[in-house]
């Protein structure tokens, strides 16, 4: 196959449509050894990576409390999963919080949905995908990424929690990567709500009697998990943790002060 075709093959989540070649799709090619020009292509492409890094920062930068939404881009409208997902969205707005999602449909679209039910920004930080994508149509401040580990320093870095709807691998690879800055302490304070007892309840189980059981976690990890059905449990689940960052930010901040000499 010509190398300029490799990208157009065809996407699993997708069977009928155009598609194209992505920008994280020729990025994580490995170089053919006959092509001379590999080593300055991908050195150039780290500017590019780095300049969606500042549009991304600079966009973000004043956003304020935020909790980020993932879940399933496959549900739909008249999913129970959409409503509960709406509802949450619109209880942390109405507490102060922004909304941050993927921008895609499905559990996305609920949460920028409820977003914009509560007033609050509901913002939408979109993926180029192989076939074209504009973000859902509840999001007012959208941020447009061609690669995924950009996209996803943003989720974490402007949220004050994530709320995870039932989702597929997407959602799986959010959820994950969240519990490893956390165990790994990149990050702190930080719930991780998994909604949706029914659905997660296996997964949870098997981290239990084979995960941990083995010895591959701790228990202390299994603690990072909080799983509800209820939109009013994550909104006060967010804002205990909330008061508990904020304490444990004015404590850092006398501390320093203190270590300063500027506080007798
Ligand atoms: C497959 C479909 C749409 C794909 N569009 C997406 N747009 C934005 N973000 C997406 C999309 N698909 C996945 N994501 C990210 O992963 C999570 C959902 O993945 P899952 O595999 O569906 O669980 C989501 O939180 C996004 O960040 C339908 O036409």
């Amino acid at each position: 196959m010509p190398r300029e075709e490799e990208g157009r093959r065809g996407f699993p989540g997708r069977t009928s449509g155009p598609v194209r070649s992505t920008e994280d799709e020729r990025m994580l090619r490995p170089p053919y050894p006959e092509e001379a020009t590999f080593v300055r292509t991908d050195t150039w492409r780290v500017l590019r990576i780095m300049g969606e890094f500042v549009e991304g920062f600079e966009e973000l930068a004043g956003l304020g409390p935020a909790v980020t939404f993932f879940g399933s881009a496959r549900v739909d409208p008249s999913d129970p999963m959409y409503a509960a997902a709406v509802e949450t969205a619109r209880l942390l707005g109405e507490s102060g919080f922004a909304i941050i999602t993927g921008g895609g449909p499905g559990i996305m679209e609920a949460g920028n949905r409820g977003a914009r039910e509560a007033g609050v920004p509901s913002v939408g930080l979109n993926i180029e995908l192989p076939y074209e994508q504009g973000c859902n149509p509840f999001v007012d401040l959208p941020v447009e990424f061609r690669y995924f580990f950009v996209r996803k320093t943003m989720f974490v870095k402007y949220a004050q929690a994530f709320v995870i709807f039932p989702g597929g691998f997407g959602t799986m690879d959010e959820l994950f990567e969240a519990l490893t800055l956390i165990q790994t302490g990149k990050v702190h304070d930080f719930p991780v709500i998994l909604f949706g007892s029914d659905y997660w309840r296996g997964m949870c189980r098997w981290l239990r009697e084979v995960v941990l059981e083995d010895g591959k976690i701790s228990r202390a990890d299994m603690d990072l998990l909080a799983l509800t059905d209820s939109p009013e449990e994550v909104r006060e689940l967010v804002m205990s943790s909330a008061r508990e960052r904020a304490r444990a930010e004015e404590e850092a901040r006398r501390a320093s002060r203190r270590a300063a000499g500027d506080e007798r």
